[in-house]
């Protein structure tokens, strides 16, 4: 068997409840239905996994209040950016499940191996764009556009009703912090997508348009043999469903490598 070709990953950033897992899943599924004997499989990680872990004293200030989650410090770059490596260089990698419900991770992993290493690895997440070696790292960097008033009634909505949080305590949270963290560290980031997606997963000529271009990456990887077909849409993450792994397929066609990166620092074990 001839050696399988590296992931093109994907970064998909925007503001919270801007719909970019819904942008992920419609991604999925679109390319599931270019269907072949050629079995894809895509996998999406959630900047999430990378939320540094809270000490106790670190609880009660969030508790409180007073405990930033959406500033770039909050999560481990560094982590999430090794990571992302070692998935495409083939190594085993561990990733952390996150519970946005109770601010921790749920204790459980999913295991990428090399030979579960995706076709296509997504990375989304609110900063995915701000840290630069994550981001000069994408081949293909998506922003999911969508206006605050519609972001937070979905977030009130969501935390409200998965997370049992009280309104006061929402909306005193996005006015001290979510919102200023957006438009200081996330908005600045939409100048580097290649593709800005208004309306999210309801924008289907802007999902056409990456799909067949992820479509025509997929049938240029032809130095491979087909796979096994699993599971359609395999659910892994704990939280909003953001980080999930499926398989989809494509056709046998011409040799074409859009991909830009030349320059991935190769990690051993
Ligand atoms: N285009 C859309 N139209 C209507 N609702 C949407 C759309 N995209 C996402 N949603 C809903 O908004 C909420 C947040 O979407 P999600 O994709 O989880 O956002 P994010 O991953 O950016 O936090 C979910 O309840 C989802 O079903
Ligand atoms: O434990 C946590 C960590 C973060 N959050 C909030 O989530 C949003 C970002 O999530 P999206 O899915 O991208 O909308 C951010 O505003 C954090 O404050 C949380 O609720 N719990």
């Amino acid at each position: 068997m001839l050696k399988k070709k590296e992931p093109f990953l994907i970064g998909v950033a925007g503001g919270i409840s801007s719909g970019k897992s819904t942008v992920c899943k419609k991604i999925i599924e679109e390319l599931a239905k270019l269907n072949s004997q050629y079995q894809k499989h895509v996998l999406v990680i959630s900047l999430d996994s990378f939320y540094k872990p809270l000490s106790p004293e670190e609880l009660l200030k969030l508790e409180r209040g007073e405990l930033n989650l959406d500033h770039p410090s909050a999560f481990d770059d560094e982590l999430a950016y090794e990571t992302l490596i070692n998935i495409i260089n083939g190594k085993t990698v561990q990733i952390p499940l996150y519970e946005k419900k109770r601010y921790t991770f749920s204790g459980e992993t999913l295991t990428v191996t090399a030979e579960k290493t995706p076709d296509i690895l997504i990375i989304e997440g609110i900063l995915v764009f701000y840290y630069p070696k994550i981001r000069e790292l994408c081949q293909m960097k998506l922003f999911v556009d969508c206006d605050a008033d519609t972001r937070l009634s979905r977030r009130v909505l969501r935390d409200m009703s998965e997370y049992n949080r009280h309104l006061d305590q929402i909306l005193s949270y996005y006015q001290k912090y979510v919102k200023p963290a957006f438009e200081e560290f996330c908005l600045p980031t939409k100048k580097y997508a290649d593709v800005i997606i208004p309306r999210g997963a309801e924008n289907t000529v802007a999902i056409n348009l990456i799909v067949q271009h992820l479509n025509d990456y997929l049938n240029s990887s032809r130095n491979e043999s087909p796979k096994q077909e699993i599971n359609n849409l395999l659910t892994v993450s704990m939280n909003s469903q953001s980080t999930s792994s499926m398989n989809s397929s494509n056709s046998s066609s011409p040799n074409k490598t859009p991909s830009k990166r030349t320059d991935i620092p190769y990690r051993p074990h």
